[in-house]
């Protein structure tokens, strides 16, 4: 059986399993189960700590996990990304008071609390730059308030934990995190790994695009297609009424208004939308 680890709680959680049910596998029912089987599709998913689920992946133990990519770096364990899975994204970003540090050249000799030491090291000697890393498990944005730390290195998703803290980022962010899919560095694949990333990546497109549908006049199929060319190439099929196709193709969710409008503006009608449920391509 293939063995996959899957964020127990936290943000990674429920979107995790709601991928994973969105692609055809059985998950927990009850949020304490620790395992569970799905003898269907011969794998089994074990519920661990985002936090751990590199470090059992880099060693061999369980074949595949769902973390962040910030927790992967920050494990520093030998594995590798395999696909970006869209969700839970977030920078991951140095934070001060406003009137204190304004860039990365005046971080040296300061004192950095973070949960995520493995990030902020890596950083800081690729930069050169020598300060304290004061490990902490979280609500970090306290610790320059209480006078443990300088400056703090954390994820940030809309920045209101740290306005709440009176704290301003600075510099680039240090990574752009989002949820990922994991394997030990080099492991050879698998038919299960391959059919669970197979099916992953039609979730991903699944939601990503949505299926548009629209007839218009043949002598303006080109320009309609070139607004329209799909992924592979649109279907074209023949309407009774003489001299007018139909057209289908898939087309980005976010372009998708835009293109109706230039379609109906060069004159197709009947445009119509439709969800994609699953695909593979
Ligand atoms: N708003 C957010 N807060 C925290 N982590 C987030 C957020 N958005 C995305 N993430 C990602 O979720 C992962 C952290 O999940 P984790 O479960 O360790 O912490 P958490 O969601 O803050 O839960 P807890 O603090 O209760 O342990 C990281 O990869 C992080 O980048
Ligand atoms: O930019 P925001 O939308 O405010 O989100 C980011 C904040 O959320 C997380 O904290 P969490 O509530 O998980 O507490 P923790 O620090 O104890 O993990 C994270 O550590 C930041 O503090
Ligand atoms: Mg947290």
């Amino acid at each position: 059986m293939l063995r996959v680890a899957i964020p127990n709680k936290g943000t990674l959680a429920e979107p995790a399993a709601a991928m994973l049910r969105e692609a055809g596998y059985r998950q927990r029912t009850d949020s304490k189960d620790l395992v569970c089987r799905d003898e269907g599709n011969d794998v089994e998913f074990f519920y661990l700590r985002p936090r751990d689920i590199a470090t059992y992946v880099g060693s061999g133990d369980l074949d595949l996990g769902i973390t962040g990519r910030d927790l992967l770096v920050d494990s520093g364990a030998p594995a590798e990304e395999v696909i970006d899975l869209s969700f839970g994204r977030a920078t991951f970003r140095f934070a001060a008071r406003p009137d204190r540090i304004g860039s990365l050249d005046s971080l040296g000799g300061h004192r950095i609390a973070t949960a995520y030491p493995g990030v902020v090291e890596r950083h800081l000697a690729g930069q050169d730059v020598k300060a304290e890393i004061i490990r902490l498990d979280g609500a970090v944005e306290n610790a320059v308030r209480l006078g443990l730390a300088d400056v703090i290195a954390d994820v940030v998703e809309t920045g209101a934990t740290l306005r709440q803290a009176g704290l301003v980022v600075f510099g680039e962010p240090l990574l752009h995190s989002s949820a990922v899919l994991v394997r030990r560095t080099g492991a050879p694949g698998c038919a299960q790994a391959d059919q669970l990333l197979r099916r992953l990546q039609g979730v991903l497109v699944a939601r990503r695009y949505v299926m548009l549908a629209y007839d218009v006049r043949a002598d303006l199929l080109e320009q309609a297609t070139g607004l329209t060319p799909g992924i592979e190439s649109p279907t074209i099929s023949p309407l009774h009424r003489e001299g007018w196709v139909a057209v289908q193709a898939m087309v980005r969710r976010d372009d998708v208004h835009r293109m109706m409008d230039e379609l109906y503006d060069l004159g197709a009608r009947a445009i119509l939308v439709t969800n994609i449920h699953a695909c593979r391509l």
